[in-house]
């Protein structure tokens, strides 16, 4: 286990709060941009990642019609990150064209192509929550195995799923589609909304080849130790 497969979300609303995030933690080389920074900010954090070599998840969960997700998947693949989310429930054909696209948008842009990754069941989902309010019939892991099949066929290189179903979606998906488990948490952190929560270590041990792990070191009251407990738990996984 390297600290390299732990991603840390910049879940703040401006480019100073995430700048003063990224000078706290130097050992951290894969950072995640959500909707809060993207959405307050613009791109101009991505800019700011790559010019310190750090590597880039665009968490922008796309979500609307094919023609739609084509062109939002083009567009963030010119940026150059290494992963990009799109919803599962967009469907098949959405699926397909926003693959294609980032090959478009990435070539044009001379740059490697973005990993599409679909998001399966959101994390802070309970089983409970699926059935009741979702009102989907298939039991959740189940639910979330469907839709990774969908995504794998539809071309994506892979899932992102709570660390409870990932083992299930490695044996099932092959060893080569890339598994990014959210929902984390160390036993000395809060759950806070996650709702289907493994430790890191577990959730290394099951299959995932990322771990997104925000909360417990970026609102711990000091990041620096948080980071440096999670790594030294991962140990020799
Ligand atoms: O199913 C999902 C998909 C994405 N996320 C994102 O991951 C982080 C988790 O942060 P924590 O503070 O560790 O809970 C956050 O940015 C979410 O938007 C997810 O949690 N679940």
């Amino acid at each position: 286990m390297a600290s390299s497969q732990i991603i840390v979300p910049l879940d703040v609303s401006t480019e100073i709060d995430a700048i003063a995030l990224i000078d706290l933690l130097p050992e951290v080389t894969f950072w995640k941009v959500g909707l809060e920074l993207f959405v307050s900010t613009g791109a101009n954090i991505l800019k700011t990642l790559k010019s310190r070599q750090k590597r880039i998840f665009l968490d922008l969960k796309l979500h609307d019609i094919p023609n739609t997700v084509a062109g939002a998947s083009r567009a963030a693949a010119r940026y150059g990150v290494d992963l990009l989310t799109i919803h599962s429930t967009c469907g098949k054909e959405a699926l397909t064209l926003a693959h294609a696209a980032i090959q478009q948008g990435a070539s044009e842009a001379g740059v490697p192509p973005t990993k599409l990754i679909a998001i399966t069941v959101l994390t802070s989902l309970s089983a409970r929550q699926l059935a009741f309010e979702l009102k989907i019939p298939l039991e959740l892991p189940d639910y979330a195995l469907q839709m990774a099949l969908m995504a794998q066929e539809a071309g994506l290189d892979g899932a992102v799923c709570s660390p409870q179903e990932v083992g299930q979606l490695k044996d099932s998906c092959g060893k080569d589609f890339l598994l990014v488990c959210p929902g984390v948490r160390p036993s000395w952190a809060d759950a806070g909304d996650q709702k289907r929560s493994m430790t890191p270590k577990q959730a290394i041990a099951s299959g995932a080849n990322y771990l997104v792990i925000g909360r417990p070191i970026t609102a711990a009251k000091d990041p620096e130790t948080a980071w440096q407990r999670i790594c030294d738990e991962l140990g020799d996984v």
